[in-house]
């Protein structure tokens, strides 16, 4: 869907970018993460031509970009950036009808995907289409924003720490909204950050770059476990832990664990709490042991299944890592 090879931008002598190449199929998401500085920003702009590079080129699907009219490659790209830039003066559904209204949507269509939108988004249509930006929170803001790069349905989505000016909480329930957003399945997004833990939970991909030189390039485990260089493994170390949660999947979970034991006639069901399946499965990581069985929880002996500890780390996985 998209392809960077050899992309470079100079800002005079100081090379802010060097050489930074990936590919990214559809419906992956690729997290640009680094220092401050490190050069995530011009390589985002670059994909859409906010900045020209110096050396290098992008494809978007097979179509090298420098010999596309701007508009055109515009279009097929939404574009979330931190502090929203909503326009002040448009009401909310005016907002999110900026690009469908340019593409000459008719007045009944764009109506029914703004409302889709903000449904979707978590926002009642009737109580804010027609608000105006101030009248706001920065999280509803956000979630506009990120409405409005959604609306005309474009394949790729570029994302500018777009969760980046909230409060963790806020940060974290919009952030889990917009990982559930269906129609996000098939998009292709490229997002900058410069926190770890969003990187690791959200991209299939993740690009680490220092002083505008990739770092490594790899699916988020790979960094954990097989760190390029002595930077990589810096970089993660700290938040080791959080991450290794962040970056589990269902999956590998599964592959941990046997069997469900048969249960004894006596054996008391498991609610499953929160500090108990914490202790559980950091446990069966420590040990590398399944983590079914039984415990004693409360003074009493209790076993846990499958079933339970699936549906438990399902529903904990994102509060377990915080
Ligand atoms: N227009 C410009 N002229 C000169 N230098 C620039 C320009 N734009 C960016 N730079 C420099 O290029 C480097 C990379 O900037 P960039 O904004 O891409 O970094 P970043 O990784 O996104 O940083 P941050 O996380 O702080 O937003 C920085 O050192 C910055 O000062």
């Amino acid at each position: 869907m998209i392809k960077t090879q050899g992309l470079t931008r100079r800002f005079g002598d100081f090379t802010a970018v060097r050489e930074v190449s990936f590919e990214l199929q559809e419906g992956q998401t690729l997290a640009l993460i680094g220092p401050s500085g490190c050069g995530k920003t011009t390589t985002l702009k670059m994909l859409n031509r906010l900045i020209t590079p110096s050396a290098g080129n992008v494809w978007v699907n097979g179509q090298d970009i420098s010999q596309q009219p701007v508009v055109q490659l515009r279009r097929q790209m939404g574009y979330v950036i931190q502090d929203m830039g909503l326009f002040p003066h448009y009401t909310v559904a005016e907002n999110i009808a900026v690009v469908p209204r340019l593409l000459g949507w008719e007045v009944s269509k764009i109506k029914a995907r703004t409302g889709a939108l903000l449904e979707q988004l978590g926002l009642d249509t009737g109580a804010f289409a027609q608000k105006y930006p101030n009248e706001l929170s920065g999280g509803q803001q956000q979630r506009v924003g990120i409405a409005r790069a959604l609306a005309a349905n474009p394949p790729i989505v570029l994302m500018d720490e777009p969760f980046g000016a909230l409060d963790p909480l806020t940060r974290q329930q919009i952030r889990r909204d917009f990982m559930e957003l269906e129609e996000l399945r098939s998009k292709t997004t490229i997002m900058v950050t410069h926190d770890i833990e969003e990187a690791f939970e959200m991209g299939s991909l993740v690009c680490l770059l220092n002083r505008g030189e990739v770092q490594q390039l790899a699916p988020p485990e790979t960094l954990l476990q097989s760190p390029a260089n002595e930077f990589v493994a810096d970089f993660v170390a700290e938040k080791a832990a959080q991450l290794e949660l962040r970056s589990a999947k269902l999956r590998d979970i599964f592959s941990e664990l046997p069997e469900a034991p048969p249960l004894p006639g006596n054996a008391l069901p498991l609610s499953p709490t929160l500090p108990l399946l914490r202790a559980i499965y950091r446990l069966a990581k420590a040990r590398g042991k399944h983590p079914l069985g039984s415990t004693t929880y409360q003074g009493q002996q209790r076993y846990f299944t499958l079933p339970l500890l699936i549906e438990a780390f399902k529903n904990n996985l994102q509060s377990w890592a915080n």
